[in-house]
């Protein structure tokens, strides 16, 4: 692949392909790969939801961003865009990302998650552009189940606890299987949670940054959460996709744990987040019946509704990404206090300027 990074005249842009472009990683992912002089494929279920205006800084864009409507359950479609694309890199992002959803429609979920990987790399083979195509798969966390206070690594055996995390180690053992019997790139990036003002408000993060941004504007209705004391490795997607870009400029394909070693409880990201605009927290009473209430005034901030306790969930993840520090030079830039602050400022903006907010809300 003919890539100069900072010529003025590329032999040849590169062509990558992301499917999931309009997720929140999509959005990150685009962003780096035309700052980087990319030609960009977006596959997307409604294309109509990509923010173009987040890719205004690459001025008129001059024909280097390309959108495609195709669901990764769609083989026809997906061959078509394969040949006439040729990327020479692609990042399979979409899926069904939520566990909840996946324990109420798991068929759905192995469909986009599992298949859908696999009917990917079988076109890939079957247009013959395994030579020709780097491929990187993202894989999750959640293969592992729960981590138990020891860091999860790439020799960490896999226990997946719910039907997404089984789709995912699927997914995750089908880029192997290609790798290694018909020599496609294919690495997998194992993604611990990586958050944004970006992410879908059906994740618990943006749900808490969102409801401290409202209840800045005098919204006294409490928040609901499900467990307080999930703990969760939380990074930044902007971080996450640098690694993944990295991943696949490497001599040799492998997979990667991508984490930033750090595990925290719902409850210190709630503390954190009011704290952004003022309010501490103090918690009283237990199990269901505890309330998070805020110490100058007494209202109550945040409640449990045990309609958000899930059946089957990792009660703590914690990665060790020593191995993609080591050979990727990979280490994430953004802290979890400062990622925080930076979602929640995100949503007070947004709140103060609705019809901006509305373009820029991207989901996934
Ligand atoms: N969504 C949600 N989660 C809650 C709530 N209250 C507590 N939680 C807990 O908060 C934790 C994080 O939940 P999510 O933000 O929904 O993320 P996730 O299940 O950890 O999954 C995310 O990260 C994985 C690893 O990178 C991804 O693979 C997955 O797609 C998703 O992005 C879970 O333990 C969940 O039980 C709530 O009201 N809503």
């Amino acid at each position: 692949m003919a890539f100069v990074e900072h010529s003025n005249a590329p032999v040849e842009a590169p062509v990558a392909l992301i499917t999931g472009i309009t997720g929140q990683d999509g959005g990150y992912l685009a962003e780096l790969l035309l700052g980087k002089g990319y030609i960009v494929h977006g596959l997307a279920r409604a294309p109509a939801r990509l923010d173009r205006a987040r890719f205004s800084r690459f001025g008129e864009l001059r024909g280097r961003l390309h959108l495609h409507v195709c669901d990764l359950r769609d083989g026809d479609t997906l061959e078509n865009v394969l040949r006439v694309v040729r990327p020479n890199e692609i990042y399979n992002l979409a899926a069904q990302t939520h566990v909840q959803t996946s324990l109420e429609d798991p068929a759905y979920t192995t469909d986009v998650n599992a298949a859908g990987t696999v009917r990917l790399l079988e076109i890939l083979v079957k247009l013959g552009h395994e030579r020709h195509s780097r491929f990187f798969q993202a894989c999750s966390s959640e293969i592992f189940g729960d981590a138990r206070g020891v860091p999860q690594n790439e020799k960490t055996p896999l226990h997946p606890l719910n039907p997404y995390a089984a789709s995912k180690r699927a997914a995750f053992e089908a880029a192997v299987h290609f790798r290694n019997a018909t020599g496609v790139f294919a690495s997998n990036g194992i993604l611990f949670n990586h958050e944004s003002p970006y992410r879908s408000p059906s994740f618990v993060t943006r749900k808490i940054s969102l409801a401290v941004a409202a209840s800045q504007r005098g919204e006294k209705t409490p928040l609901s959460l499900g467990n307080l004391d999930a703990r969760r490795d939380w990074g930044h997607a902007g971080d996450y996709v640098r690694a993944m870009w990295l991943m696949l400029q490497r001599e040799k394909p492998d997979d990667f744990v991508l984490a930033t070693g750090e595990t925290h409880s719902v409850r210190e990201f709630v503390e954190l987040a009011f704290g952004v605009i003022g309010s501490r927290i103090i918690w009283e009473g237990s199990g269901v019946r505890e309330r998070g209430v805020d110490a100058a005034s007494g209202q109550v901030l945040v409640e449990i509704d045990p309609a958000f306790f899930r059946a089957a969930d990792a009660g703590m993840t914690l990665g060790d990404a020593s191995k993609a520090r080591a050979e990727l030079g990979w280490r994430p830039e953004v802290g979890f206090e400062n990622l925080v602050r930076e979602m929640v400022m995100a949503d007070i903006e947004r709140m103060a300027a609705p019809s901006e907010a509305e373009a820029r809300v991207a989901s996934d």
